[in-house]
């Protein structure tokens, strides 16, 4: 979602878009694949359940379906807001209870349609070829909504002008020509109320405004428009080229600087010396970085559940939260995390997670395999379920300990408690003694429960709300001894880049073209920002040349007249005219709005 600076006419139309905040959300793996259940917030408190179902009726025309996730407030609590634009009421409840039934589809465009369901027709029906099982294994509608692709341009600085005082008596009046403004900044924003990457199918490019250019009497342009990108909490963004992480974006109302403006070119009066009175010659703006980015939001979970293959960890998350999660007895049942909301008040919530069931899942290459744990690296705190009814429940704690270890070592450092599952069984209450007192031991407290009878399961819920709260302070506590975080680091970098130095240039030599390439931020930036109609530009250009040591490492390389020498958009052919020391006789520019100096 955009929002231009005073610009109302944006707001005015996100105001169109209907937005309906639910009370609760999960998400979880249904037998039709990710489902999402939502409570809406009701009069009579009776909580409506809303299930989003990737695979309904895949050749409805309905157009419109509205996307839910999870997102989080400032204080870390979960929300989960829901824009349904178009609800279908199923009134054939058979349950017989009376929560109504309100199946919604994610908004998508038409064209799209079909290969959404297409693709998640072949993920449930299993068709998907091995090699492509990672990117198959998650549904569909999850993948267009948890990425979005985007262009953002910072303003190019507007131009500087050439002018002069015209004034009565005074014949020659001195340079008055103002600089340009500088181009508006694009901004990546955390809005606590976006819960989805979907309003960037919609609008994906984000041009902040050019600076104006520079006036008579010295008068500077106005500055170009900022443009704020927002987006939901726990986005990653990620430049397309190179795919280099640039910035974690997880807290609403965080702010990054992301591409700077550009600077506005000086107009004539900056260029005023002792030499050169009436200087004829002025800057371009500088051109605004621009970057095709890549969103990812990922899950934000609080509290992440592992444990070995079929200890129970989905049955525990149904048992807590009012997640659906398939149960199975056999191992890897889960391959995808499902997720719950935990409410023990009114705003003590935490977001809950089951992870597939660890490592050796990840290793068979299903489900999100790696992917997936660089999620879970999210949780703060974990709940550690051992199957009771196993043969050495003591072991197979510490096997997947050791797993985390291993393969996870930022995940093995979270604090977490340990839950002895399955009580219920005589197996399992036979040998808990003997693991109560080997963890003690270690000076682990664990806590014994029967997630399928749901007993102790409230205890476990507590527990990992006490460790869950003292990490968020210690988050907290971190932060204000850290101070906040940089996270224009982005931008930095660009300005840097801009100050590089003119004499810091590499230059390539193409033997077949007989071309020389100049390469440098410096030599570059200054090519960009000459304006070439004032015909002391090119005399300036020459100079600069010549003074940061182009011409002379030419020379030394061999260049021969009638080469083509390149810098920047500049293209030049090469003349050993002696006495002269310049390397320009003809110009031709790669960009034909570039008006051309006319040589005498
Ligand atoms: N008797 C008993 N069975 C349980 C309990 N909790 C889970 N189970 C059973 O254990 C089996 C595995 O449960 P799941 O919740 O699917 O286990 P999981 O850890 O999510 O398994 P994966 O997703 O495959 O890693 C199912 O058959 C459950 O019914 C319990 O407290 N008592
Ligand atoms: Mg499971």
């Amino acid at each position: 979602m955009v929002e231009h600076l005073e610009d109302e006419e944006e707001d005015e139309d996100d105001d169109e878009e209907e937005e309906q905040v639910v009370s609760r959300l999960d998400i979880f793996e249904g037998a039709n694949g990710r489902e999402a259940r939502v409570f809406l917030p009701d009069e009579d408190g009776d909580d409506d359940v809303v299930v989003f179902d990737p695979d309904y009726d895949g050749d409805s025309d309905d157009e419109e379906f509205g996307a839910a996730a999870i997102e989080q407030s400032p204080q870390g609590d979960a929300i989960a807001v829901a824009e349904l634009e178009e609800l279908d009421y199923d009134d054939d409840e058979e349950d017989g209870d009376d929560a109504e039934v309100i199946v919604f589809h994610p908004d998508y465009d038409e064209e799209e349609e079909e290969d959404l369901f297409e693709d998640n027709a072949e993920h449930y029906e299993g068709k998907e070829e091995e090699g492509e099982a990672k990117e198959k294994g998650v549904p569909a509608v999850m993948r267009c909504f948890d990425t979005a692709k985007i262009y953002a341009k910072a303003g190019d600085g507007g131009n500087g002008v050439v002018a002069f005082r015209r004034e009565k008596y005074v014949p020659f009046g001195g340079p008055s020509g103002g600089d340009g403004g500088r181009g508006g900044n694009v901004y990546v924003e955390v809005d606590g109320e976006m819960n989805s990457l979907l309003p960037f199918r919609k609008s994906v490019h984000f041009r902040a405004g050019r600076g104006a250019h520079g006036q008579g009497r010295q008068q500077a342009g106005a500055k170009g428009e900022d443009v704020v990108v927002k987006v939901p909490p726990g986005t990653v963004v990620r430049s397309s080229a190179g795919d280099v992480e640039l910035l974690e974006l997880m807290k609403s109302g965080q702010r990054a600087l992301l591409l700077p403006g550009g600077r506005g070119g000086r107009g004539n009066a900056a260029f005023k010396s002792g030499t050169n009175k009436a200087p004829k010659i002025a800057e371009k703006g500088e051109k605004g970085p621009e970057m095709w980015l890549d969103l990812e939001l990922k899950l934000v979970a609080d509290v992440g559940i592992v444990g070995a293959p079929n200890a129970g960890k989905s049955t525990l998350l149904s048992a807590i939260t009012a997640a659906k999660p398939t149960i199975a007895n056999y191992p890897f049942t889960t391959l995808l995390p499902n997720l719950g909301v935990v409410s023990l008040d009114f705003d003590a919530t935490m977001v809950v997670a089951d992870l597939p069931g660890l490592l050796e899942g990840a290793h068979r290459g299903y489900g999100l395999g790696h992917e997936f744990l660089r999620h879970s690296e999210r949780c703060s705190v974990l709940i550690h379920v051992v199957d009771g009814s196993g043969e050495q429940p003591e072991y197979e704690f510490e096997a997947v300990r050791l797993e985390l270890e291993l393969f996870s070592p930022s995940l093995v450092d979270k604090p977490y408690i340990v839950v002895y599952n399955k009580m219920d069984l005589p197996e399992a209450s036979e040998r808990w003694n003997k693991f109560q007192e080997k963890l003690q031991a270690e000076g682990i407290e664990p806590c014994c429960i029967s997630a399928m009878n749901r007993q102790g399961t409230q205890d476990v819920v507590h527990a990992a709300y006490k460790v869950l709260q003292k990490e968020r302070q210690r988050m907290k506590d971190d932060e204000e001894w850290n101070g906040p975080e940089n996270l224009n680091h982005v931008a930095d970098a660009i300005k840097r880049e801009r100050r590089a130095p003119m004499n810091e240039f590499e230059i390539f030599h193409d033997k077949g073209t007989n071309t020389w390439n100049v390469v440098g931020a410096g030599i570059e930036r200054f090519v960009q920002m000459t304006n070439w109609q004032y015909s002391e530009s090119l005399k300036r250009f020459q100079h600069a040349l010549e003074a940061c040591g182009v011409n002379k490492t030419l020379i030394k390389r061999g260049v021969k007249e009638g080469d083509t020498v390149v810098v920047g958009e500049m293209e030049m052919v090469w003349t050993d005219e002696p006495n002269k020391a310049s390397s320009s006789k003809t110009m031709n520019s790669k960009d034909d709005s570039v008006r051309w100096p006319e040589f005498g």
